[in-house]
């Protein structure tokens, strides 16, 4: 038999383990890359606009989740697609600063919801950059989104600062649990 997409051996601990897969998105400059090191390491890395992806293992409460953190750029966005297959969660970063850009986070997230490959996924959104100030608050973010119109995915909004990783995993990453 052999290894099915998901599972990976564990040899400390001899037994197939079953890994979450997770794509995180978001405009570019949100933030998503400082949150999966927040996520993997937490501390803060010095970070330069993704072009292409990172993918880590992050293992939350002996839960596994494999993260791919993809590039937000304008002209990366169309190959978010290729990494759509098998996916269980989408975490869409928001820079809660960013007004200016919020519909075009409206518009690749309601993109995404109509995917095909993405249509049993959950999605959990990061309202970062809550540090900075007149940041926009999750449940301002949460009505531009009209994220209380999204009946057929499950979804969840979470404000947080990637710089302290506050919001991030206990309020954040424990709704992927
Ligand atoms: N003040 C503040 N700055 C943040 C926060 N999160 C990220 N940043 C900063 O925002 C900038 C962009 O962060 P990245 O993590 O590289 O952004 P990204 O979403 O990965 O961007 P792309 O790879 O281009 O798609 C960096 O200078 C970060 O230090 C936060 O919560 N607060
Ligand atoms: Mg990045």
């Amino acid at each position: 038999m052999g290894i099915q997409p998901g599972k990976f051996w564990d040899s400390s601990q001899p037994q197939y383990i079953w890994e979450h897969k997770v794509i995180i998105v978001g405009l570019d400059n949100a933030g998503k890359t400082t949150i999966l090191y927040q996520f993997l390491m937490n501390e803060v890395v010095h970070t330069s606009p993704t072009i292409g992806s990172n993918v880590e293992e992050i293992v939350v409460k002996n839960t596994h989740f494999l993260m791919w953190d993809i590039g937000g750029q304008d002209s990366l966005r169309s190959s978010w697609n290729t990494y759509y297959t098998n996916t269980e969660f989408i975490i869409l970063v928001v820079d809660s600063t960013d007004r200016e850009r919020l519909s075009v986070t409206k518009e690749e997230l309601y993109r995404m919801l109509a995917h095909e490959d993405l249509r049993n996924a959950a999605v959990l959104i990061f309202a970062n950059k809550q540090d900075k100030k007149r940041c926009m608050s999750a449940a301002e973010i949460s009505k531009y989104l009209t994220l209380s119109s999204i009946k057929d995915h499950q979804w969840h909004i979470q404000a947080c600062c990637a710089l302290t990783g506050e919001g991030a995993e206990d309020g954040g990453a424990e709704w992927l649990l």
